[in-house]
């Protein structure tokens, strides 16, 4: 088999959690949330490449305030399906010091990604630091008890999930629902 043929079969045999509409719903819902906390605060929305990338398009979408969008490339799993150390690629790009900045990542999973960004931004002098994930993934393996999110679209149950933006080794962020992949295919 082929590696396409193998992502074709990864995708095919996988299980549809949400669906884009779904998706969708959600994501219009946090966008009314953060609208409400955070529409006269001149936000920076911190972009953790590259899992959330579709997410902070699809959520700006939705934000009709003042805003701008930047990033930092931060990753754990590096193309595979088990979390490591924090390998910082591309430190924050656009000054953070006393402003309110939003970290938007497409999963919180265990939670160790958004804790040393968090942390990293608020050294950096930002006034406020929140964060928002597109899915939270429930179990309780996260970085501390009760790690949450300011702003969360939807809870996922404890699988390696695909899709909006989340990849399986490196594919399928391009999928528009949420996808959780086969155990046998781990
Ligand atoms: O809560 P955690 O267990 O720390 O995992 C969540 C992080 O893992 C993924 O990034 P990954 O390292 O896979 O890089 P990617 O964004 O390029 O997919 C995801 O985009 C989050 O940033
Ligand atoms: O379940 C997941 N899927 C995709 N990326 C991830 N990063 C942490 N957990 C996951």
């Amino acid at each position: 088999m082929t590696d396409l043929e193998h992502f074709m079969a990864i995708r095919q045999r996988a299980e549809c959690l949400f669906t884009f509409d779904e998706t969708e719903q959600a994501i219009v819902r946090v966008a009314a949330e953060m609208t409400a906390e955070l529409a006269n605060s001149n936000p920076l929305l911190m972009t953790v490449m590259t899992g959330a990338v579709v997410f902070v398009g699809r959520l700006a979408a939705h934000l009709d305030f003042p805003l701008e969008i930047s990033y930092l490339h931060a990753t754990r799993y590096r193309n595979t399906t088990s979390g490591d150390t924090l390998q910082w690629k591309v430190p924050p790009q656009q000054d953070v010091k006393d402003r309110t900045v939003v970290v938007i990542d497409d999963i919180l999973d265990e939670g160790h990604t958004l804790a040393e960004v968090e942390r990293h931004l608020q050294e950096l002098g930002a006034q406020a630091v929140y964060t928002a994930v597109l899915v939270d993934k429930t179990h309780d393996r996260k970085a501390f008890p009760g790690q949450r999110c300011d702003f969360t679209g939807l809870q996922v149950p404890d699988r390696y999930v695909f899709g909006s933006g989340m990849d399986y080794r490196g594919y399928w962020r391009n999928t528009g629902g949420i996808h959780a992949v086969h155990p046998d295919d781990l």
